[in-house]
């Protein structure tokens, strides 16, 4: 942010650890709600300066785990640290020091976007300028308008401007882009990455797997409330699936040419008549391999395209259900 950094205070004030770079610290999280169990013993662990998404289908425990994590849900069993504190036993503690995005909750209806970013911002000993956050959440062209006025998606980005007003060290963002448009989601994503540059801990949550791609250091695939699997997009997104690259040739090419040229274990084969897929990790090496033989055989490779596992696809393997609602 071009705002004083978020971390010099953060290193000042964490109990428990000083110096500790773990922002969440969350060990076998169980809550169950009537009998039904909505987080099933979770761990999850975030460091300063990064972010962590929980991402999973409606009803998976997202929304229990980030508020066990916000001290506004006790949990039945396991440990919850969050900056060192306890969130059910430290709650005034830590209030000051996370930023929570409240659904369009704590709002007075009539009360302009400005007023209510100023009177969140004067809760704070150091609040990040209110003109500079509206600026760069595209809120000043509203700054005199209600609440009640604001359409959806601007109420999420004031919610997010008043969660972030008062320099957090963590920030809890449950969906924080559900409901806007492109533009939008773009300009939230770009003032993420900038949190998370300097030093702030991100926990969020979302159906969005661009969203998860785009912007998670890790990922918890949460279902029924137990992780199905962890990682960073790319690792997931690479384990277990081969990579693919496809294009279109003239038909019948004699493929064992190009094995030859290719690192062992990669595959090549003409799926349809005019249709090649290499099967293997495609690395610039080998697109280049590729590209090089086509060009020695004097043929023009058209279509030519590189295919990884989406995280849909990641979930639908894990699960044999669909991530989105
Ligand atoms: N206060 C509550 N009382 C009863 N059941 C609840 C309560 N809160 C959550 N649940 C149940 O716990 C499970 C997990 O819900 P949760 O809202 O945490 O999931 P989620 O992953 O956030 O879903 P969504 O993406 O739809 O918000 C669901 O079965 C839900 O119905």
């Amino acid at each position: 942010m071009t705002t004083r950094s978020t971390s010099s205070r953060a290193s000042a004030g964490t109990a428990g650890g000083a110096d500790s770079s773990t922002a969440l610290r969350v060990r076998d999280l169980v809550k169950s709600f009537d009998g039904t169990v909505a987080v099933g013993g979770l761990d999850l662990d975030l460091d300063r300066g990064e972010v962590l998404a929980l991402l999973g289908p409606n009803g998976a425990g997202k929304t229990t785990t980030v508020e066990i994590c916000e001290g506004f849900t006790e949990p039945d069993s396991g440990t919850v640290e969050v900056l060192g504190l306890n969130p059910t036993t430290d709650n005034d503690a830590l209030r000051a020091r996370i930023g929570v995005m409240l659904q369009g909750g704590g709002a007075y209806p009539g009360a302009r976007a400005g007023e209510m970013l100023r009177l969140c911002a004067a809760y704070s000993a150091d609040p990040i300028d209110p003109r500079w956050l509206m600026d760069n959440l595209g809120l000043t062209d509203v700054e005199r308008v209600p609440y009640r006025r604001l359409s959806g998606g601007q109420q999420q980005r004031l919610s997010l401007a008043c969660a972030l007003v008062g320099r957090p060290e963590m920030v809890f963002l449950d969906e924080p882009t559900a409901g806007m448009d492109a533009h939008a989601r773009i300009m939230v994503w770009e003032l993420i990455d900038r949190l998370r540059g300097d030093g702030v801990a991100i926990l969020l949550t979302t159906h969005l797997m661009d969203e998860a791609e785009e912007l998670a250091d890790n990922l918890v695939i949460i279902d029924h409330g137990v992780c199905v699997a962890r990682g960073t997009p790319a690792e997931l997104t690479h384990r277990g699936a081969e990579n693919e690259l496809r294009f279109r040739a003239p038909r019948h090419l004699d493929l064992t040419l190009l094995t030859a040229v290719l690192p062992e274990d990669y595959v090549c084969a003409e799926t349809a008549p005019g249709s090649y897929v290499v099967r293997g990790d495609v690395t610039p090496q080998v697109l280049a391999t590729v590209t090089a033989w086509c060009a020695k055989i004097n043929v023009l490779a058209t279509d030519l395209r590189v295919e990884t596992r989406s995280l849909e696809d990641v979930f639908l393997d894990l699960t044999g259900r669909e991530l989105r609602p």
